[in-house]
C-alpha cells in the first residue's frame, strides 16, 4: 500500500523560521463577506493573501540565493524534486562530515540528513548557533559524488555560529553545483532508511531563489 509522509513544517501566522527574519502575515484581500455582494445569495468565496519573506517554513534554496546570476525557482527542473529516490542518514552530531555518508549510494537521490534539530521548531533553541549543519567536506563529497538533492531538518546547512566567520561552505559548494538545498525538514525519523521517493516542489516565481515546498515521501506501491 502507498503511504504519504509529510516532513514539512506547517506555516503559521506570525511564526518565526529563521531568527532575524520576520514571521508571516496572513489576513483577507477578499473576505468572505465582502465577496457576497457579487455572488447570488449563499454563494461565497474567500481569497487569502500572505505577505512572507522566502524563507520560510520549510524551504527550497536555488542557486541565485547564493549567486547572483544563478538559476531561479523559474528554471528549477522537477527531476531535481520530485519523485527522485532518496536516502535518510542519520547524523546526531552537530558537525555532519563526509564519513556520515560512507558506504550509502547518494548519486541521484534526494540525500536527507536526520540532525533531530527539528525537535527545537519554534522555540528559541532552534536557531541557536549550536544547530547542526553539513561541513564543506560533506558538501563537497555530495556533489562530486552527484546527489541530486540535498536536505537536513536544521535551521542552515551551514555552521553559523561565530566560528564559521561569515563562511556558507554547504550552500556555495552544493548550489555552485546545481544542486538545490532543503532546510527545515522534520519527522524524518518517519521515513525509511531508502527505498521512497521524495518530493519538495515550490512554485514557479522568476528571479526568486527560495520559497516553501511541500517535502513529502511515498513509501510503498
Ligand atoms: N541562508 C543564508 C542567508 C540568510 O539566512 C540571510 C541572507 C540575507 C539576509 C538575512 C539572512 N538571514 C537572516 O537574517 C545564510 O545561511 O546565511
Amino acid at each position: 500500500m502507498t503511504r504519504f509522509i509529510d516532513v514539512s513544517h506547517q506555516i503559521v501566522a506570525g511564526m518565526t523560521t529563521y531568527p532575524g527574519l520576520p514571521g508571516p502575515v496572513i489576513d483577507d484581500h477578499v473576505s468572505f463577506e465582502a465577496s457576497q455582494r457579487t455572488y447570488a445569495p449563499g454563494t461565497e468565496f474567500n481569497i487569502t493573501r500572505i505577505s512572507m519573506v522566502a524563507n520560510t517554513g520549510t524551504y527550497l534554496d536555488m542557486p541565485s540565493h547564493r549567486y547572483r546570476d544563478g538559476a531561479d525557482l523559474s528554471d528549477l527542473e522537477l527531476e531535481k524534486v520530485a519523485d527522485v529516490p532518496g536516502v535518510v542518514i542519520q547524523a546526531p552530531g552537530r558537525e555532519v562530515g563526509p564519513e556520515a555518508f560512507d558506504g550509502v549510494d547518494v548519486a541521484g537521490r534526494a540525500v536527507l540528513v536526520r540532525t533531530g534539530w527539528d525537535r527545537h521548531w519554534r522555540t528559541d533553541a532552534y536557531g541557536a548557533p549550536e544547530h547542526p549543519f553539513l561541513t564543506e567536506a560533506a558538501a563537497r563529497l555530495l556533489a562530486d559524488s552527484g546527489a541530486r538533492l540535498v536536505g537536513i531538518d536544521s535551521v542552515n546547512i551551514d555552521d553559523t555560529s561565530e566560528d564559521a566567520k561569515g563562511a556558507r561552505p554547504a550552500h556555495s559548494v552544493l548550489l555552485a553545483a546545481g544542486i538545490p538545498v532543503l532546510e527545515h525538514l522534520c519527522l524524518l525519523e518517519l521515513l525509511p532508511a531508502d527505498g521512497f521517493r521524495f518530493f519538495a516542489v515550490p512554485v514557479k516565481v522568476q528571479g526568486m531563489g527560495t520559497f516553501p515546498v511541500r517535502a513529502f515521501a511515498i513509501v510503498g506501491d
